[in-house]
């Protein structure tokens, strides 16, 4: 399998090499040259199969000539063996036409941990042969951050620079990054949004004085890896409900279009997905995206759902790309025009294609608080404000008919609620228990550094402390 930029001008790599070097040389992201396809029996044939299995055979086409399937097998085994449930993402009903789908089971009691962990593994593989040091540079609105510092600390050959927006990731997410005190970890708060901080580390990637010093790395949704293990758990919540003799929805929370970009390729690959819907909460660029065309960033306001406050997804290109029939210059030409203007429509013939697949709603506060106390009221289930803002797309969405109440629809719980503690008891009245696993997170020392959001002087201090590059 080898990989392509969505800008056309960097060179294939394989899978090793997109791993490695995150975001390619012109900017874009890696895709597959072509997505692989899976028969109708052979996906038949998944069904039963433990999530280790099932992440084999999904992942085998992509990993094909860097990884054999036993190699593949071993890493997925060490990745998931750190989760607490055995099904690792498990699915709850909640009604007739509703599940979520739990993928907080691992250990820093977000999704980012089914991507993240694999991650780490494969770094540590792909580096054993080789005399680098890895810096991995890499933005964060509080779980991707914890997930990945979580998957690489103590690692060697590689450290890990975490930019957060100050003062707007919740309590738990932030002291899951900042208690973690191994010396190749490094924390810094920057005054600005999580778009300020990813377009930084973006532009660290681009910058001949920093990206020719260090061998950069990413574990944002930007390195192709992170998407590639996130396509696993559609195949796993389809089959259970009837796939492939039936087709299954998706409502996805979603702020950097990762998450439901993965459910995009298993669609690709053959899975029968009914409809995926874009859940957004009012940082709403995607929904406005989806349903007029209209990719326009504004300025992020700060949530109940910090996670999501984005306002310039970076996997978004990725759809762009095959809107555009994969035409790399095409591609190339509307992000360089959104980098400048922070606007972009969407041609007709690319919104009939999006809308082909996707379905978007954009929830608020108050229906965001409805759909947790209905959770919590209808199926006694406390749900977090990302998962709630997915699973209000779903009821808005069936009560208008626009999702079958027949085809069952699946909500991914993207977070644990008790990393959001206060936004549930708010909402809810009910305030979230910290699970064991989390132990004494409250009464460990924090390590970080604050920075002006200002990026000669994140980018200086990081190649301060980075190791540079050999040879
Ligand atoms: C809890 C939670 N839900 C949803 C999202 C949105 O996922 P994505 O950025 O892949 O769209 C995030 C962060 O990305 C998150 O941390
Ligand atoms: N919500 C994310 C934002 C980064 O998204 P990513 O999936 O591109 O890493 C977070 O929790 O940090």
């Amino acid at each position: 399998m080898d990989y392509i930029s969505t800008r056309g001008e960097a060179a294939a790599l394989d899978f090793e090499g997109v791993t490695l070097a995150g975001l390619a040389s012109d900017g874009g992201l890696y895709v597959p040259r072509a997505w692989p396809k899976f028969t109708h029996a052979e996906i038949a044939a998944m069904a039963g199969l433990s999530y280790v299995e099932l992440a084999v055979r999904v992942m085998t086409p992509f990993v094909a000539g860097s990884l054999t399937e036993d190699e593949l097998r071993g890493l997925c085994e060490a990745a998931y063996g750190r989760f607490s449930h055995k099904a690792v993402t498990p699915l709850a009903q909640i009604d007739e036409s509703n599940w979520l789908l739990e993928l907080f089971h691992g250990p820093t009691l977000a999704f980012k941990d089914v991507a993240l962990q694999l991650l780490g593994h494969l770094f540590e593989r792909f580096l054993s042969n080789r005399d680098t040091h890895l810096t991995i540079v890499g933005a964060t609105s509080g779980d991707t951050g914890s997930a990945a510092i979580d998957a690489v600390a103590g690692r060697e050959k590689v450290d890990i620079f975490m930019l957060h927006p100050d003062g707007r990731v919740s309590d738990v997410q932030r002291r899951q990054m900042t208690t973690v005190l191994a010396p190749n970890v490094h924390n810094i708060a920057i005054d600005g949004s999580f778009d300020d901080a990813q377009a930084m580390v973006k532009r660290m990637f681009g910058d001949p004085d920093f990206a020719g010093r260090f061998t950069l790395s990413a574990v944002n949704s930007i390195n192709w890896a992170r998407l590639m293990a996130q396509i696993v758990y559609y195949f796993a919540a389809a089959l259970q409900l009837g796939a492939p003799h039936r087709p299954v929805a998706f409502s996805v929370p979603t702020g950097n279009f990762g998450d439901v970009f993965a459910g995009y390729v298993a669609a690709q690959m053959g899975l029968p997905v009914a409809r995926l819907i874009v859940a957004t909460n009012v940082n709403d660029i995607l929904h406005r995206a989806i349903s007029a065309g209209d990719y326009s960033a504004g300025s992020v306001t700060p949530t109940a759902a910090p996670s999501m406050d984005i306002q310039v997804s970076s996997n978004f290109e990725r759809l762009l790309f095959d809107l555009e029939g994969r035409d790399g210059a095409l591609t190339a030409a509307r992000m360089k025009g959104f980098e400048s203007t922070k606007a972009m429509q969407l041609s007709p013939e690319m919104r009939a294609g999006a809308e082909a697949l996707f379905s978007s709603a954009r929830i608020d506060p108050d229906e965001m608080g409805i759909a947790m106390r209905r959770a919590w009221d209808e199926a006694g289930q406390m749900i977090d404000p990302h998962t709630a803002i997915g699973l209000g797309a779903a009821h808005r969405l069936q009560d208008a008919g626009t999702i079958d109440r027949a085809i069952p629809c699946v909500t991914l719980a993207t977070a644990h609620p008790s990393k959001f503690r206060d936004a549930v008891e708010r909402a809810t009245g009910l305030r979230p228990r910290l699970p064991a696993r989390v132990g004494d997170l409250f009464e460990r020392a924090e390590k970080f550094d604050k920075l002006p959001g200002d990026y000669t002087t994140v980018r200086d201090y990081i190649a301060e402390r980075a190791v540079p590059a050999r040879g």
